[in-house]
């Protein structure tokens, strides 16, 4: 295989990043754009020493997954890598992936979005100037460059019309002192909050938020986040408000929950209802449980199993999310939960209490080894495993496995779709 040669590949599967798998001279080849089951003439771009990169240059023979991409810049955003497929067959390779990689586990099908589209609650669209021309929109594929674009076919529609709105009046002076705007609504109440990131609130950011407010009655929240950090994290420690308070009031399984800009909340409503029900129900919880929740961000997880247990005490490290959880269960009349900020490592290995039930919803990166250590020592009965990466989740599933826990089953949940991502919960029983 040479770069800029030209090839007819079949492709046999497609990747977990969405891109279809094809071979040349026996090695691998990744090609977005392409599907299983489909042939086509690529060209090689990039060869690495266990695999190339090509790009698709004619489509010879077409899967009955595709489907025409339902958002114009489908081919160059980076946030989205399964627009062109349709969205059944997005469950049926989801769950292919599923199978592949926990071939052991008893696995249930993916619980399907009814709305596969407009579902985002949160976006954040980063700002650039280029030569004096703003630029606004999403990161290309393994970029830091822009796709500038007015709109985004999985955020919901109030945020679309705030977005379009900037994106026509945030001008060249607007863009100067930013680097990001992050729009996040509330389905259940319809209410917006606007936090502009960036160096410098500017006398144009003041005019742009006062427009912002008349055009949309619904916006109950504006605040200026300072973040002059030089890396790619994108919220800073301070911020202002400039117009309401730092926090908007979403709901969840009937519960209020109040949640501040820098407190983390699902991005997809409906289907968080659907994955917290469906983890309660593998739970089987009983009224006499003692339960923990580790990583429990606003407390909505804490605060829907609070009814079928006889306590939660959650764990979370961001303060902000601490004092809205704590808030949402006194709101809620909830008096068997509380919340508590600290590392969630450091609690369990002080925590000297029992516990029958232990949920655990970390980021991306998972549990560590002496985090999982820690929870064996705790002993709950069972552990309610959320994950948002099936790669560390099934790492943590060995790891249990040696601390003498039994994975039950796996259920996944699309959370994300049209994109890559794929939410699980595992119910983890002591042998
Ligand atoms: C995937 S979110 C889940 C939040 C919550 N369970 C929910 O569904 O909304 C992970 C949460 O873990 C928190 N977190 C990250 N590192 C942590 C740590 N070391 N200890 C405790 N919480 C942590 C994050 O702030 C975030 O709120």
């Amino acid at each position: 295989m040479k770069k800029n040669d030209e090839y007819d590949v079949y492709c046999t599967d497609l990747s977990d990043q969405g891109a279809g798998i094809c071979k040349v001279d026996e090695e691998v080849v990744f090609v977005f754009g392409l599907l299983p089951n489909e042939r086509a003439k690529i060209k090689i771009i990039k060869v690495y020493s266990r695999y190339g990169i090509g790009r698709l240059l004619k489509l010879e023979k077409e899967s009955g997954a595709r489907q025409i991409a339902p958002c114009p810049v489908a081919k160059w955003c980076g946030g989205c890598q399964l627009q062109i497929v349709k969205y059944e067959a997005q469950c049926e390779f989801k769950d292919q992936w599923m199978a592949r990689l926990f071939k052991q586990e008893r696995l249930y099908p993916i619980l399907k979005a009814k709305e596969p589209l407009f579902y985002r609650n949160k976006a954040q669209f980063p700002i650039q100037l280029h030569d004096g021309v703003r630029k606004m929109g999403f990161y290309k594929r393994h970029s830091n460059e822009i796709v500038d674009t007015n709109e985004c076919l999985i955020q919901n529609d109030g945020i679309n019309r705030i977005y379009s709105f900037l994106y026509e009046h945030l001008d060249e002076a607007c863009a100067r002192g930013l680097r990001h705007v992050f729009i996040r609504c509330s389905l259940s109440n319809d209410q917006v909050q606007v936090v502009w990131i960036g160096r410098e609130k500017t006398r144009e950011i003041e005019a742009l938020s006062n427009s912002l407010r008349q055009a949309f009655p619904n916006i109950v929240s504006i605040v200026f986040n300072y973040n002059e950090r030089k890396d790619n994290v994108i919220l800073g420690e301070d911020y202002e408000v400039l117009y309401g308070s730092d926090s908007i009031i979403e709901t969840c399984l009937g519960n209020e929950v109040v949640l501040h800009f820098k407190s983390f909340f699902q991005v997809n409503p409906k289907q968080m209802e659907v994955l917290y029900q469906r983890a309660i129900e593998l739970a089987g919880m009983q009224k006499g449980d003692r339960c923990i929740e580790l990583y429990a961000g606003t407390g909505t997880i804490g605060m829907a199993v609070s009814k079928y247990v006889k306590e939660v005490i959650g764990v979370e490290i961001v303060k902000e999310a601490v004092e809205n959880a704590n808030e949402n269960a006194r709101r809620n009349g909830i008096e068997n939960c509380c919340f508590v900020c600290e590392d969630a490592s450091k609690f369990v290995k002080k925590y000297t209490g029992d516990v029958d039930v232990l949920f655990v919803d970390p980021p991306r990166k998972g549990l560590s080894e002496e985090g999982i250590e820690q929870i064996h020592r705790l002993s709950p009965n069972r552990v309610v495993y959320i994950s948002c990466n099936p790669n560390t989740l099934k790492r943590d599933i060995e790891r249990f496995r040696e601390q003498a826990y039994d994975c039950v089953c796996i259920q996944p949940v699309d959370m994300f779709p049209y994109t890559s991502g794929i939410e699980s919960i595992a119910l983890l029983r002591k042998k």
